[in-house]
Parts: structure tokens; sequence; C-alpha cells
């Protein structure tokens, strides 16, 4: 039986918590601006978001990135702010509203503000960079995953694919611009602000790209290279996470290239000439390459190096095709409907395809997605 005396006692005791909570809890203060919605809108419409505790979380060369929290969800979410040229129209901008898929960073909405010459991009918060997850494995003497290394570089291998169809370059693959959220085995690509999208007969610069990643005609100054200098960049991400540091390590554009050579030969000026490249002179004796299992001093299964030969192509017409390469056997592992992460937990959704990826790949998506248990039939997740 409760007592009136115990039901007052009980209130008393409510009331008194619910004094301290208020009188010690921090006052919440939100950001309020009006934005425009991002990736798979018009952008046309602008809506008032909220946002509280913005804490800065990177600067890179274009501006800062900083974590906050939403307040219409209460998810996680990062902004990025970058000083625009009101003249030019952001193609950071423009790419990332366009590019509307599972493995390329979602903007969710953009604004800028009078008092700030910035435009600011507001993505979905990945927890870490693969630069970050690959360091700590490196500081601490261990190998990442090979399993892991699958994992995010079909993931890789299908965003770039992506942007490619759209004749979209993204011009700085590497490590640190490619999010990852480790528990749930997800990457998804960052970093626009380099990216453009191709068009016949304009010119493109030549100085771009970070520096180990650099595909050797853009060291040779070719300013008519195409989507294929990111699958370069690929190889050597896939080669820097085997080997535990950049494969092509040096601190000038001509050691890169001389580590290049050492690893694949020193073209002849007709090679030069057919691939585009811009032709110099090269100082350095005529050589056959090493190959790349005996240049990383590391021996590769014959798949990984399958990989690693068909992405690591002097001749920037024979590199493999971004979604062909998904079609290798490094990645059946992946196909097995059966395969999981090696937490237990369920793998990411590879296999979600949108309409636009099907029909551009119709003739080799047999050889991408898992079988049936009958073993004829593609499954369609
Ligand atoms: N959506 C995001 N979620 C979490 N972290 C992010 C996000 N976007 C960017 N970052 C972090 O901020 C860093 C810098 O972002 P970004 O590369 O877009 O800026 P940047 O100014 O172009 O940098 P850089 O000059 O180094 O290329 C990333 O490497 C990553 O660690």
């Amino acid at each position: 039986m409760i007592r009136s005396s115990d039901t007052s006692r009980h209130c008393l005791k409510v009331l008194e918590g619910m004094r301290r909570s208020t009188a010690f809890a921090e006052p919440v203060s939100f950001h309020t601006v009006m934005a425009r919605q991002g990736t798979g809108s018009k952008g046309e419409r602008e809506v008032e978001i909220q946002f509280t505790n913005m804490q800065l979380i990177g600067t890179g060369s274009f501006g800062a990135v900083y974590k906050a929290v939403l307040r219409e969800n209460d998810e996680p979410i990062a902004i990025k702010k970058v000083k625009v040229d009101d003249r030019f129209k952001s193609r950071e901008l423009t790419i990332m509203h366009e590019m509307d898929h599972p493995n390329i960073i979602r903007l969710l909405y953009y604004y800028t503000m009078q008092q700030e010459n910035c435009l600011n991009f507001v993505m979905e918060f990945m927890p870490k960079d693969l630069a970050y997850v690959h360091r700590q494995f490196a500081h601490n003497d261990k190998q990442m995953p090979a399993s892991a290394i699958k994992l995010y570089m079909f993931q890789l291998l299908r965003g770039i694919g992506f942007l490619h169809l759209h004749n979209i370059v993204h011009r700085d693959i590497k490590p640190k611009n490619l999010l990852v959220d480790e528990a749930n085995g997800i990457l998804k690509i960052c970093d626009f602000g380099s990216a453009k999208r191709l068009s016949k007969n304009e010119p493109n610069i030549t100085y771009i790209c970070s520096r180990y990643y650099r595909a050797p005609e853009l060291i040779f100054g070719s300013k008519d290279y195409d989507t294929s200098i990111d699958t370069w960049s690929v190889g050597t991400v896939v080669g820097e996470l085997l080997h535990n540091c950049p494969i092509f390590l040096a601190d000038s554009a001509i050691d890169i290239l001389a580590l290049q050579i050492k690893a694949f030969g020193t073209p002849s000026k007709e090679d030069m000439t057919k691939w585009n490249y811009e032709f110099v002179h090269i100082p350095y004796d005529t050589i056959t390459g090493v190959g790349i299992q005996k240049f990383i001093g590391r021996k590769l299964s014959l798949s990984t190096l399958e990989l690693l030969n068909s992405l690591l192509k002097m001749d920037p017409k024979l590199r493999i095709k971004p979604y062909h390469a998904l079609t290798l056997p490094y990645f059946d592992d992946l196909r097995d409907p059966h395969y999981k992460l090696p937490s237990g937990a369920p793998a990411p959704l590879l296999f979600d395809w949108l309409e636009k990826e099907y029909i551009a790949n119709h003739e080799i998506i047999k050889d991408i997605f898992p079988r049936s248990e009958e073993g004829d039939k593609v499954e369609c997740l």
C-alpha cells in the first residue's frame, strides 16, 4: 500500500533532482543558418537548419573542417568551410550536388554567410579517414587486415567508377580523402576540391594530385590526361595499404618518376608519344622494371598482384577501368553470399547498385555480383 507521505516524499525527490539537473546543465547554444539542400536535390529551396557542439577536426589547404550535431535528428555532421571567389561557380559544390552514390560522401546542405566569404558544405559525418586508420596499424608495426583492404578497395573502385561514368575525375585520391566507418566496414570518397568534369579540347592543369599518388603522365606534364589518373592513384593506395608506407615515396616529382621507372621500366620515346606524355628527356639510363612485387619487397598473392598490375600501368589506355577491376578474382571473397565482417557484423551493402551502374555495366555485372546457391543466376541484392 502506498501512503500519501511516501508519495509526497518521492515527488519532492524528483523535483529536487530536476532542479539540480537544470542548475548544472550547460546551456545549449545552437547555430541557426539558412541553407540549401544538397545531394540529390536541385538546391532551389532554402531551409532553416540548426546545429550545435561545433569542434574543429581538421584543416586542409582549402579550408577547415568541423564536427557538429544537427538539431533536427541529433546526427553528427561535418562542416567544411572553403573560401570562395564569387566570380566562379564552385566545381566542388556542383559535383557533390550531383553525385548521389553510397561510396561518395553525401552533401546534406550548403550555405554561405554574409560576414565570412566562405562556402560551407554540411556533410554526413564519417568517424575516420583511411590515412588515420592505416597509421594506427603501421605505428603498432601491424598490417591492416587483408580482408579490410579488400572491402575498402571494392567500395573505392565502385565510387571512382561512378564518377568516371559521369566523366568526372577526382584528381586527389589518397588515403586522407577516403573516409571510413570501421565498425560497419564502409568507405566513402570525400574532397572534391580538385575534381573536374573533363571536356574535349579543354586543357587540364598538370600540377594536380598529391605527390605520392600522381600518375606518370602528370609528372611528364600531360594536359590531355583522362580519368585513368585516378585509377593509378587507386593502385598506389592499394600498394600503400599492403606495404605500410607510400610505394613511390620521394621528395620530388623527378625522384618519384625514378621510382616508377625502377618498378615498371623506362618508357621509350615512341611510347611516350603514343601515351600522350609530354616528352621530356629522362636523366637516367634505360632500364627494365623489376616488377611491382620485387619493388615493394613483399610476397603478394597472385590475385593481389593481378589487381596491382592492372591498376598501375604506365600506359594510361591499358589501365583497367574501375568497374572492370571489380570482376577480378581478388574480390571473390566479397561475392560469397555468406560474407560477413570479421567481427561477425553484416557486410555493408556492396551490391545495392543504382540503375545507371547496372545499365553501364550490364555486360560484366554477372562477374561482379554474387552467384546464387545454384551457381548460375546473379543474385541481385
Ligand atoms: N564528412 C566528413 N566526415 C568526417 N571527417 C571529414 C569529413 N570531410 C572531411 N573530413 C576530415 O577533414 C579532412 C580534410 O577534408 P578535405 O580533404 O575535404 O579538406 P581539404 O581542405 O581539401 O584538405 P586537403 O588540403 O588536406 O586535401 C579529411 O581528411 C577528413 O579527415
